[in-house]
């Protein structure tokens, strides 16, 4: 089954175009690599309200199975993508957030910084990924192996688990 993906990038200097987003196609191609349709791709500014207010709709309206964010993880004031986040998931999945954090470390000790979530809501799956290129590419490595596997579980898909 192929599922929809959508690419969220959050950033002030990005939405103002003061900073060309290379974090959120770098996202896409890696998704459309391991075999999502992109559907959707936005850039917005670290504004919790309009956060929230886009992972609703693209799970809600357009119902896009797997939304990955990029930026605002972070420890500063206008970081707010794991509080739009929280509030827009019904079920967390920890181990997602825990095992991006877990290889970053293997990168940099400032990985322990990211605060990114990720969650379920209805029958999506919502990632925040850290803003920097380097970052999404550390963090991608390690959880797209398991992202077919986990929709298809959100969407009760009888398989079995993997049993290594
Ligand atoms: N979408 C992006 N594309 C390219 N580089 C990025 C992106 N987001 C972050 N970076 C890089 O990672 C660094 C740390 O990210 P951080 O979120 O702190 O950026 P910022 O510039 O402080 O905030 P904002 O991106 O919200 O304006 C940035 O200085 C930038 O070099
Ligand atoms: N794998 C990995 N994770 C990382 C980093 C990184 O370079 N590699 N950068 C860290 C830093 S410096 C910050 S500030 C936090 C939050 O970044 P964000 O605010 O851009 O989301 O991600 C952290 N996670």
């Amino acid at each position: 089954m192929v599922f929809t993906a959508g690419v969220l990038t959050l950033s002030d200097k990005g939405a103002l175009g003061e900073r060309e987003d290379t974090a959120g196609p770098l996202i896409k191609e890696a998704l459309q690599k391991e075999g999502f349709d992109v559907v959707a791709y936005r850039i917005l500014p670290d504004d919790y309200e309009e956060i929230l207010v886009v992972l609703v709709d693209w799970v809600d309206r357009k119902g896009i199975d797997l939304i990955v964010t990029t930026g605002g993880t972070g420890l500063s004031p206008r970081d707010v993508t794991p509080e739009a986040t929280k509030a827009a998931i019904e079920k967390e999945v920890p181990g997602i957030a825990e095992a991006i954090r877990m290889e970053g470390m293997k990168h940099t000790p400032y990985a322990m910084l990211t605060r990114g979530i990720a969650g379920i809501r209805r029958q999506s799956l919502i990632i925040n990924l850290p803003g920097s290129p380097k970052a999404v590419e550390e963090s991608l490595g390690v959880i797209l192996p398991v992202l077919n596997h986990a929709l298809e579980k959100i969407k009760g898909s009888p398989k079995e688990c993997a049993r290594n």
